[in-house]
Parts: structure tokens; C-alpha cells; sequence
């Protein structure tokens, strides 16, 4: 990249975009570090003649009669490269920390929840409250906004935006700010306050904690949410205008599937903030208490922003209106529901999004149907997924050499995840069984009771230095134990429905 002129600039930018949007991060780490370069050489040239002009870049101010045009020009020129050189320094950081979370290194991806150049998330809708410091979201650190976490961005920079907006602390520490820190506090004085922090306390995580390597399979499903729900929070700079994140996106599949563990990945991965809402907790028996509760709870989600809100089982508040059975308070909350989905908003750094989870997607209101714009088919596990999921659930019990993962992943087909789980505790607790079994028939054998029997299998208990292994067999015997919760009739339904509505 030795030849590019300064007129490339821009376009490198726009390629490195590109290529990390597409995967290859290090094209796109090795295109900004050329822009970077490139404008770093600018400023240090147009320091240069400022510093002959005795002028710099502060207090631009064209009315000041003291200086000639050319004076004028050069401290505008450095102004502008050193704008120029922030913003690549930025879209460095957010390359680099999407690379570094999505490799794993980076716990804590400072650098990727960046405002955008010169702006400050802390602003909110209903008057720029402020989103509390360490508590549901990424990069809250206080260490600033331009790679305070590093993230893999390159801190050799000494000009690195030294008088940029990046430097001030995007997240206000609690002592130095006097905006209120929870939605609760900002509602202080609101008729709704208990409603408001009940919500708070029961729906809002901080962090699910589940990670994507903890699911088995459903690699698809994790690309499409990644790209759907991920990426769109973590980057935001880059989903604007027609790239604006999907407000809302539907899991849906039989039961035990994995799909409460996707959104929780998701929110983990992402570190912002989540709302776990049960549709049962939606619903109040006092007349429009349920509304209100949709209503704050959205309007908390853009306080939190961005943020995620799973409404899990979603068919039970968003059934077809209309039907002779519904109720007119279930009318009330599925309207509620669309005008604050329509209200979600389309600025990127506010992002909310829905993410919803049903096992009957059939019975979706029309309208709810069409804001799931993505509609993602969590299926059965395949054979790969099975065995993956004999694995992941035996990790913490010793295994006989002789168990057969793709053996288990054969004879377990048209078993859930949640089902192959059972089957694994199933199976585990069976050596468990015979040490009992033997143990217990030893001592009734020597005239032993109750007491004599509970006083022997302490004693094994203390003894155990290892826990005893399960076998083939255990696995085999268990998978005739369990059975399969999901039906072929069931699996049809699911897939004509994706078939008809699907959306990935
Ligand atoms: N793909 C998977 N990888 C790992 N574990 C899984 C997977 N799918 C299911 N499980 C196991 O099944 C349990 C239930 O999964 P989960 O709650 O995510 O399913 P679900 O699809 O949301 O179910 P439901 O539709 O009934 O709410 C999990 O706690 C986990 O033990």
C-alpha cells in the first residue's frame, strides 16, 4: 500500500469496512493501518506549517482579524486531518475488538461500544439520563471510549486523539456525575415507581452468562443472530440507514431446543443489557397495569440502550387478535406491544431489540409476525449437534472408555437438547445406583437396618476420592428411560411453517 495517495483515503476506510463486515479482519486491520498511517502523516505535516504559522488547531475562529488567510488555512488543515486521523483511530478500535470478541480474547470489548465521533450515548430520548457505570453494559470501565480496554488495537499512538472526544469517559462515573444511574432513579417521584423497579429487579440481567461455545450445534442460527442482534450492538457505526438492525427477530422450534440459551449467549457476548421476560409476568390482573408494564418496560430498554429485551414464549401475549377467546386485556397488551415495537428506535446507538421465542409460532398475531422481521428455525439437534450435546453434558462426570459419543448421537435421533440433558443425568446417576444398591444389600445381607444402611453409604461418600464412571450401557439404558419429547407430526408443522414465514 506503499503508492497510496492521501485522495485513497476514504476508500480504504470503506474497503477495511467491508472486509471485516464480511470476516476478513485482517484485511480490513491491515487496510485501516495504512489509512492510519496515512493520516498521521498528514497531521504531523500540517503541524509542521502550523507550527511555522505559530498557530494551532483549538479555538477556530475565522473572525480573528490577527491572522492573514494562509494562517487561517493551516490551523483549518490540521483541524480537519486530526478529525480525519480520530475517526480511523476509531474505526481501528472497532475493527480490532470485534475481531478480539469474537476470537474470545476480550472479555470486556471496551473499545466496540464507542459512540460514534463526537457523539454521547448517555443521551436519551426522554432527556439524557444517564446509563449507570459498571453495571449492565460493555466497556464501562471508565477507561474511555478509544480502546481503553485495548482490544487489540495498537496503543503506540502518542497523537492518538490526545484532544479527541474519545479520550472523555463515555460512561459518567457515579461521583462525578449527578444524573440519575438507574431508570428507577430517573423516574424518582413517579406514580409508577414500584412498578418501575419491580421491573427492574425481575426482568433487567446484567449478564446471563451463558457463552456460545456452551451451545451445541445450531452453528446457522448462531451465524444469523450474530449478524442480527450482535453485531448491530457491538458496532453500531456501521448499521445505520438501510443497515439498520432488525428490530426484532423470532426463534422459534420445538421445545428444549436451545433457544432461551441463544438469546442468553447473545446478551453475554454482547454485555448489554437484557430484559428475561416471561409473557406470564406481562400480565396483571388489574386493568392496564399490563400495558404500563410493556410500556416502561421498553422505555427502561432505550434508558439501557442498546439493549435487548427476549420475550420468551411470546404466543401466550401475542396470539391472533380477533379470535372469540381473547380477552380485551390481552387486545389492550398486543397493541401496546406493536406501537412500542414501531416506537423502537432507528438510532443506531440507542439500538433495542426484540428477540422472541415460541413453540407455537402458528399462533402469532399477524402483525407481531410481520415486526419478527427475521424469523430463524431453532430445529432439532442433527447428528453433529447430538453428539456435540453428549459431550457438553457430560464434561463434569468421568466417562468409561468404552462410551461412544456418534454411537449416543445415532440411537438419540429426534431427541431435543433438553432431552439428550435428561438422558445424561439419567444415565450419570446409574453408577451412583449400583454403589447404593451394592452397599445397601451388603448390609441388610448382615442384618443391618435403615440406620445401618444410611451409616455405611456416609461412609463410602467420605471415602469417594473420584466420582464413579458412567458407561456405554448407562447411556443405552437411559436413552430407553427418556424419550424423545417431540413429535414427527409436530416437526412437519414447524417446518412448513418456516417454509411459509421464515425469514433468516
Ligand atoms: N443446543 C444446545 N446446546 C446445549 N444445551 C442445550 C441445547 N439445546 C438444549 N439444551 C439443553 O436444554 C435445556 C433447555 O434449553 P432452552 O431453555 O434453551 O430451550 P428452549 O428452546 O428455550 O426451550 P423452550 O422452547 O421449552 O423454552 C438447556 O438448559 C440445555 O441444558
Amino acid at each position: 500500500m506503499a503508492d497510496a495517495v492521501v485522495e485513497d483515503l476514504p476508500e480504504l476506510v470503506q474497503r477495511a469496512r467491508e472486509s471485516a463486515l464480511l470476516g476478513d479482519y485482517s484485511r480490513g486491520e491491515q487496510l485501516l493501518d495504512d489509512a492510519h498511517r496515512m493520516a498521521k502523516a498528514q497531521v504531523a505535516s500540517c503541524k509542521k506549517i502550523a507550527a511555522q504559522r505559530r498557530v494551532d488547531s483549538d479555538g477556530l475562529d475565522d473572525g480573528d482579524d490577527d491572522l492573514s488567510a494562509k494562517d487561517r488555512e493551516a490551523r483549518r488543515a490540521l483541524a480537519s486531518w486530526e478529525n480525519v486521523l480520530s475517526a480511523v483511530a476509531q474505526e481501528r478500535s472497532v475493527v480490532a475488538g470485534l475481531r478480539a470478541t469474537l476470537e474470545g480474547k476480550c472479555a470486556k470489548a471496551t473499545p466496540l461500544i464507542t459512540p460514534g465521533f463526537g457523539q454521547d450515548r448517555r443521551k436519551h430520548a426522554r432527556g439524557g439520563r444517564g446509563i449507570p457505570k459498571d453495571e449492565c453494559s460493555p466497556g464501562r470501565g471508565g477507561s474511555g471510549g478509544n480502546g481503553g480496554g485495548n482490544g487489540g488495537v495498537h496503543d503506540d499512538d502518542d497523537d492518538q486523539n490526545s484532544n479527541s472526544p474519545h479520550d472523555t469517559p463515555i460512561w459518567p462515573s457515579k461521583s462525578t456525575s449527578n444524573e440519575p444511574t438507574t431508570y428507577a432513579e430517573a423516574m424518582e417521584g413517579s406514580p409508577d415507581l414500584e412498578l418501575i423497579k419491580q421491573i427492574e429487579s425481575t426482568m433487567l440481567t446484567r449478564n446471563p452468562n451463558v457463552r456460545f461455545d456452551e451451545i451445541a450445534g445450531l452453528q446457522g442460527a448462531q451465524r444469523v443472530l450474530q449478524e442480527a442482534v450482535l453485531y448491530p450492538q457491538i458496532m453500531p457505526q456501521y448499521y445505520k440507514g438501510i443497515r439498520r438492525p432488525w428490530k426484532g427477530v423470532l426463534l422459534f422450534g420445538p421445545p428444549g431446543t436451545g433457544k432461551t440459551m441463544l438469546a442468553k449467549a447473545i446478551a453475554s457476548e454482547c454485555e448489554t443489557c437484557f430484559f428475561n421476560v416471561a409473557s406470564s409476568s406481562l400480565t396483571s390482573k388489574w386493568r392496564g397495569e399490563s400495558e404500563k408494564m410493556v410500556s416502561i418496560l421498553f422505555d427502561m430498554a432505550r434508558f439501557y440502550a442498546p439493549s435487548t429485551i427476549f420475550i420468551d414464549e411470546v404466543d401466550s401475549i401475542a396470539s391472533a387478535r380477533g379470535s372469540s377467546t381473547e380477552h380485551e386485556a390481552s387486545r389492550r397488551v398486543k397493541s401496546e406491544l406493536l406501537t412500542q415495537m414501531d416506537g423502537v428506535s432507528d438510532e443506531a446507538e440507542k439500538t433495542v431489540i426484540v428477540l422472541a421465542a415460541t413453540n407455537l409460532p402458528w399462533d402469532l398475531d399477524d402483525a407481531i409476525r410481520r415486526r419478527l422481521e427475521k424469523r430463524i428455525y431453532i430445529p432439532l439437534p442433527d447428528a453433529a449437534g447430538r453428539r456435540d450435546l453428549f459431550k457438553l453434558a457430560t464434561r463434569s462426570v468421568e466417562l468409561e472408555d468404552n462410551v461412544d459419543f456418534d454411537e449416543l448421537a445415532r440411537l438419540s435421533e429426534g431427541y431435543s437438547g433438553a432431552d439428550i440433558s435428561n438422558v445424561c443425568t439419567e444415565a450419570s446417576m446409574m453408577p451412583v445406583r449400583r454403589i447404593v444398591e451394592r452397599a445397601t444389600r451388603d448390609v441388610r445381607a448382615a442384618g443391618g437396618g435403615l440406620r445401618q444402611e444410611i451409616k455405611k453409604l456416609k461412609e463410602i461418600g467420605e471415602s469417594a476420592t473420584s466420582s464413579p464412571p458412567v458407561a456405554q450401557a448407562d447411556f443405552e439404558v437411559a436413552l430407553s428411560n427418556v424419550q424423545s419429547s417431540v413429535g414427527d407430526r409436530d416437526l412437519s408443522k414447524y417446518q412448513t411453517w418456516m417454509d411459509t414465514y421464515g425469514a433468516l
